[in-house]
């Protein structure tokens, strides 16, 4: 009997991907010729790791070769593993945090500098999308804790925005699904005005959602694992969806339905969660690079902690007690 050679598998191509910016936080795109993979669509600049070099230096040559400046030092933002269907690619995507030189398409490619919110009005290639969601999200994250009266709520609100806070995720879960709609509506006249994300958390959000102009909704991890296929007809479009994930199983489906982040946790001891078992920065890191979303470091961490998160692979961090 003949046997067939199992088809080979392609190579997974290795590519440095950089997010430059410039001291306004604009960041520069390209658009990639019309002839190559992925062709007329918008990237960042670039390219494929070399035998025998680090991601630094394939970082530093490729974006000398596109666009003539040099790298001086670069974090690491997003580690994405995508299969197209005639080519699987690995972008290992940092933000260039110091360069130098005068930023030029130097194969002739247009180049732009755009703000992070004007991102979604380009094409890009589909393994960006995770990328577009980490560019627009901010290190901290704020989960509202204890408070006695509505009163009370307003009052904690405002005070940890004015440290600076860009996203807060509402949890009360003790009160009816009602109340939470009206602290909800509340929380969005003063995250509104300052442009501040706010994220709906309750046990019944997801038959409510409607009933808030909020920016996203934030599930549980059991909420998560739960969810059914009309997850996405009752969440509105435009709206960010997050997730807390606690193990890889929730971390896969929270790609799944292409969350827009994720927390993590628990990183340290928690005063939240007494007696579960952290997992530590190494943890973290191994599965925070794994996962095709930005995760956001969880559990008895504080401002002192954000660059960790971020060495680590992460976002940043969701906190409660930091700014609470
Ligand atoms: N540079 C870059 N590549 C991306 C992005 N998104 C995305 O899917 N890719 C894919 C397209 C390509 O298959 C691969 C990168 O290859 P590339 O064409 O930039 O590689 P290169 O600069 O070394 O090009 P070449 O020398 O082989 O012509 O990764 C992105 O934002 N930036
Ligand atoms: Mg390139």
């Amino acid at each position: 009997m003949r046997t067939i050679a199992p088809k080979a598998m392609a190579k997974r191509v290795h590519v440095a991907v950089g997010v430059v910016m410039d001291n306004q936080g604009r960041i520069l795109i390209a658009k990639r010729p019309d002839h190559v993979h992925q062709g007329g669509l918008w990237e960042f600049p670039g390219g494929k790791v070399e035998q025998g070099e680090t991601l630094i230096q394939a970082l530093d040559r490729e974006l000398f070769e596109e666009l003539d400046i040099r790298v001086d030092g670069a974090l690491p933002l997003i580690d994405i593993i995508h299969d197209y269907p005639d080519k699987q690619v690995h972008l290992a995507v940092c933000r260039v945090v110091s360069w130098h030189g005068m930023p030029v398409g130097k194969e002739g490619q247009p180049t732009r500098w755009v703000e992070p919110h004007e991102l979604d009005q380009y094409p890009f290639p589909a393994a960006n999308y995770p990328i577009l969601n980490a560019l627009q999200l901010p290190e901290r994250c704020l989960i509202t804790g204890e408070f006695a009266t509505p009163a009370d709520l307003t009052r904690r609100l405002r005070a940890a925005l004015s440290t600076g806070l860009r996203m807060v995720l509402l949890r009360a879960h003790d009160v009816s699904v009602g109340e939470y709609v009206c602290l909800a509506q509340e929380a969005i006249q003063h995250t509104k005005a300052k442009g501040v994300k706010l994220l709906l958390a309750h046990p019944h959000i997801l038959d409510v959602v409607r009933e808030v102009n909020a920016d996203g909704v934030h599930l549980s991890s059991s909420q998560l694992m739960s969810l059914g296929a009309d997850v996405k007809t009752n969440i509105p479009d435009d709206w960010m969806i997050g997730a807390s994930c606690h193990s890889p199983a929730e971390l896969r489906q929270a790609e799944l339905i292409r969350a827009s982040y994720v927390f993590l946790s628990p990183v340290k001891a928690t005063a939240s969660h007494p007696g579960k078992p952290p997992m530590g920065w190494v943890k973290f890191a191994e599965l925070a690079r794994r996962a095709q979303v930005p995760v956001y470091a969880l559990g008895g961490l504080a401002d002192c902690d954000v660059a960790q998160a971020i060495e680590h692979g992460g976002q940043g961090i969701a906190a409660i007690r930091a700014w609470w």
